[in-house]
């Protein structure tokens, strides 16, 4: 499909703030229309009048006013004041300005299982709607009583079969329970009155928690929203795609990011689904560079371990503190100018008094540097301003949610990002040899981790692995490998599954560069002769490796004396040597991928950030 953009609306749920913090964030990132949500409203000092108002100046449509709860199926006298009900609810949408009003099926234990009843005491509702140019449309919530299946909701909706009554088809109900969204397309489009869109990660839990708890945006969970919604598309439905997404995060959140968020995610979503809104993401061809940022102390040991990793200081920056280290096509940038990141905020820095090191900027080959960066502008990522010397490259950059930047690059052309730099002279040959960047891991403040899959999803096209969690010494973490369609381009996400406190006492938001190498026990064995800051891994994970996978002795030997640690799984074999930690949060690792091992060695991580632990502790 590729007609015009769709009506875009999100539910003031949403968001976090009063109603008018939440009308404000919604236009400011480009909505259309919003459903208000009654709690919002009835908390507001403002009028239903003047918020229909502040819509209008907002360019913002009241699509829909949620929710009108435990109507239908009552008994008689029930009946009557649920109309009463409705008949004050209608005024404040007639003052709202909004003609359609979202009813979900009931959870009342007074309500009764008869679909007759429902569907008469509906078409009351609907006459009434009617009467003041008004239409109701009929959930099916997951957890409803006696309804709680679209197709449910369907059949009382057609019973009824009142021109002001529809069904309202909410992604997170329908997929959360299984449903199968290819019945819709047996819907008429114009029985579809609304859609409400929700993701959501694949939790086994009370449906009604994970609904109020853990939504997420379209991109961020793990629903199949691109069938679903393609097939309320192909039912006829023409109405806003719009989200409503309950979740703790986003609730708590400066709404205005949140809202640009949820705008890029129903972006990605269109795409998707094949309306014109962003040029396709160009082909990438892995890692042009990755760039650290440090003090200049926390440089000089960055510089040493990376000359003991191979790697030679092959070029200068024309105009800014910036050295480029090689090892064969490898490059690292190590920029002394602008001071480290953090990515959490305001919180007491354990590792200040280490020296600042951070990952400062990714690089990425991209098939097409400015379509790259139209797309990320179409997917509402800031582009980033670059100050620049008359010689030098104008270089495509966005910044990431963490802080982090990301450079689209084209190394082969003649004025790209290389001719920055005055070459040194030195030779990139090394005996050490890497062959390229295998991945980047880059830790997530709790906040952003969501916001940064699909920011990395949406803008530079990779595609988001299972989401896997694991035991670490400092609280449970949670591991999202990110992967282009060549396999040439990997981000790791991670972070801890609740928000931390002051307790952090090895690193906070750890980084990694992870180098591939052809033989990682050669390497640790090069890199062990040459007093190199190997990470020391302790006998008891080698003990225990042995019990795992019976290992050959002599490679297990081999392992436990370089420090080498090891992971198998259906497809291959890997094997990973860390270095200690360099300022506050940045280490290196050696990886040899055997086979088709895909993982990125996360059995191991907790191993790792205890033997980090360890360092800090004697140094
Ligand atoms: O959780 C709820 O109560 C609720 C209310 C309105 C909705 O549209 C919905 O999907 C859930
Ligand atoms: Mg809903």
């Amino acid at each position: 499909m590729s007609e015009g953009e769709p009506r875009r609306s999100i539910a003031t749920v949403c968001l976090s703030g009063t109603l008018e913090d939440k009308l404000a964030a919604a236009a400011a990132a480009g909505f259309d229309g919003v459903e208000i949500f009654e709690n919002d409203l009835v908390a507001s000092a403002h009028s239903p009048a003047e918020i229909g108002a502040r819509c209008r100046e907002l360019g913002l449509g009241v699509d829909l006013y949620q929710p009108f709860r435990d109507f239908e199926a009552v008994p008689p006298a029930r009946l009557a004041d649920n109309l009463r009900r409705a008949e004050r609810k209608f005024d404040v949408m007639e003052q709202l300005g909004c003609d359609l009003v979202l009813v979900c099926s009931t959870v009342s234990p007074e309500a009764v299982d008869d679909d007759e009843l429902a569907a008469a005491q509906l078409r009351e509702l609907a006459d009434r709607a009617a009467a003041r140019g008004m239409r109701v449309a009929y959930e099916a919530l997951a957890w409803g009583r006696f309804v709680n299946t679209y197709e449910h909701s369907w059949r009382i909706v057609r019973r009824a079969d009142h021109p002001a009554l529809g069904v309202c088809l909410d992604s997170f109900h329908v997929l959360s329970r299984g449903g199968d969204p290819a019945l819709i397309r047996t819907i008429p489009g114009e029985k579809l009155f609304f859609l409400q869109l929700a993701d959501a990660p694949r939790l086994d839990m009370d449906v009604l928690q994970w609904s109020r708890h853990h939504r997420l945006f379209p991109g961020q969970g793990s629903f199949d929203l691109k069938t679903f919604a393609g097939n309320v598309l192909e039912a006829g439905y023409r109405g806003p795609l719009s989200l409503e997404v309950f979740n703790d995060v986003f609730r708590q959140a400066d709404p205005g990011p949140a809202a640009v968020d949820a705008m890029r995610s129903l972006r990605l979503l269109e795409d998707q689904l094949g309306y014109p809104v962003a040029e396709p993401a160009p082909a990438l061809s892995g890692y042009a560079f990755t760039e650290l940022a440090a003090d200049a102390t926390t440089a000089r040991d960055l510089t040493a371990a990376l000359a003991h990793l191979g790697f030679a200081h092959t070029g200068d920056h024309r105009s800014k503190p910036v050295q480029r280290w090689t090892n064969g096509s490898t490059h690292l940038l190590v920029n002394t100018n602008s001071p480290a990141k953090r990515t959490a905020e305001g919180e007491a820095d354990p590792g200040a008094d280490r020296g600042r090191a951070a990952i400062g900027a990714l690089a990425v080959e991209s098939g097409d540097p400015l379509r790259s960066a139209r797309r990320a502008e179409a997917m509402r990522s800031p582009i980033l301003a670059r100050e620049r010397g008359p010689e030098e490259a104008g270089l495509a950059a966005v910044a990431a949610p963490d802080g982090t930047d990301v450079f689209f690059c084209d190394s082969g052309a003649r004025d790209g990002w290389r001719s920055d730099f005055r070459d040194t002279g030195e030779p990139s040959a090394s005996r050490l040899a890497i062959t390229g960047i295998d991945h980047v891991s880059l830790t997530q403040p709790f906040d952003h981790f969501d916001e940064a899959a699909l920011f990395y999803r949406s803008v530079l096209g990779l595609e988001p692995e299972e989401v896997t969690e694991y035991a670490a010494p400092f609280g449970m973490v949670r591991n999202r490998g990110m992967l282009d369609a060549a396999g040439s381009v990997r981000i790791a996400l991670n972070g801890t599954l609740v928000r931390r406190g002051q307790w952090a006492p090895a690193v906070r938001d750890p980084q990694h560069v992870a180098f591939a190498c052809a033989d990682v026990l050669e390497a640790a064995t090069a890199l062990r002769a040459d007093g190199a800051p190997v990470l020391r891994i302790p006998d008891n994970y080698y003990d225990d490796l042995d019990a795992r996978f019976g290992l050959d002795p002599e490679l297990l030997g081999q392992l436990r004396a370089h420090s080498v640690l090891y992971d198998r799984d259906a497809r291959g074999e890997f094997l990973h040597v860390f270095t200690e930690l360099f300022g506050d949060r940045v280490f290196f690792e050696l990886v040899q991928r055997i086979g088709g091992y895909a993982g990125y060695g996360v059995a191991n991580a907790p191993v790792r950030m205890a033997a980090h632990r360890r360092q800090r502790a004697a140094s």
